[in-house]
């Protein structure tokens, strides 16, 4: 059964890991996709390419989203070339690891723009826009497990995560009289370029490996499926809601 037929699904951070997944997955379940990237204009094509082949149509977006103006063309050029947007995933995001006592200003307002902000002004965009079109929609954001656990290297970090499940919560309750859901999930460790120097040491890994119940850490692809449910409409009543995809890490605690 195909989820999102006839769909227009964007999704930010599109060109690698997680949202690569989201996009290709959504593709699957028959959207067209535009995605956005910052840097990577090669894995961005070969996104582009791989939709297309399923049969699907694609555009990718180059822009930073720490900038609220790439949301907003963004959006525009989705619109320009599919005729409307029905969801949104906002989804790019970095984690530069770094100790607390003497993280740089710069890191941590580069981080605050990057997740949070980027996420705002997505999730404001893509609202306005369906608003506009009046049929209602769905957005789902990338938080994370770092929304309700710490982590050393990761000050400047999961206060962004934190912020953006808040986010979703908040838009939930201000866009629920439009028709549109707000919805995160928060994936727990996933095997991404965001970590790869970090889970390089292979003590670390082991470790966090071994307190995760289904004994393995994420792949990209492990968003796809609960991303593509919150979006559809099989998750109608959905809203407001956070939806851990970790492996069953959270819990495992003692
Ligand atoms: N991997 C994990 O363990 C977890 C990840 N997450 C979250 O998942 C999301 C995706 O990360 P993940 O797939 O792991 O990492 P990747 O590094 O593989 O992907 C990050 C994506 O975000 C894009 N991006 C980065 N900065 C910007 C920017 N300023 N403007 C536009 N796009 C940008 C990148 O584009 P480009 O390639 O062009 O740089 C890339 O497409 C992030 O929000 C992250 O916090 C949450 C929990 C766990
Ligand atoms: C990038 C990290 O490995 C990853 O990001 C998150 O949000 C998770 O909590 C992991 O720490």
């Amino acid at each position: 059964m195909k989820l999102l037929d006839g769909k227009t699904v964007l999704v930010t951070g599109g060109s690698t890991g997680i949202g690569r997944a989201a996009a290709i997955g959504a593709a699957q379940h028959g959207a067209n996709v535009a995605i956005n990237y910052v840097a990577s204009d090669e894995k961005a094509h070969s996104c582009i390419a791989e939709i297309e082949a399923l049969g699907r149509k694609a555009i990718a977006v180059k822009g930073d989203v720490a900038l609220p103006e790439t949301a907003t063309e963004f959006v525009a050029k989705a619109v320009e070339a599919f005729g409307k947007v029905d969801v949104m995933v906002s989804n790019a995001g970095i984690c530069p690891f770094h100790a607390f006592l003497d993280m740089p200003v710069e890191t941590v307002d580069r981080t605050f723009r990057v997740n949070l902000h980027g996420a705002y002004y997505m999730v404001q965009a893509a609202a306005n826009q369906m608003v506009k079109q009046g049929h209602g929609g769905a957005i789902v954001a990338v938080s994370s497990i770092s929304a309700l656990v710490g982590g050393e290297f990761q000050t400047h970090y999961t206060p962004t995560k934190a912020g953006v499940h808040s986010l979703m919560q908040s838009a939930a309750i201000a866009l629920g009289k439009h028709g549109i859901r707000c919805n995160s999930v928060l994936p727990g460790t996933i095997l991404t370029e965001i970590n790869k120097d970090d889970l390089a040491d292979e003590v670390k890994r082991h470790h966090m490996e071994e307190r995760t119940p289904l004994g393995r850490l994420g792949m990209p692809e492990d968003l796809a499926g609960p991303i593509v449910f919150l979006a559809s409409d099989m998750a109608a009543y959905v809203t407001g809601a956070a939806l851990l995809v970790d492996g069953g890490m959270f819990v495992n605690l003692q």
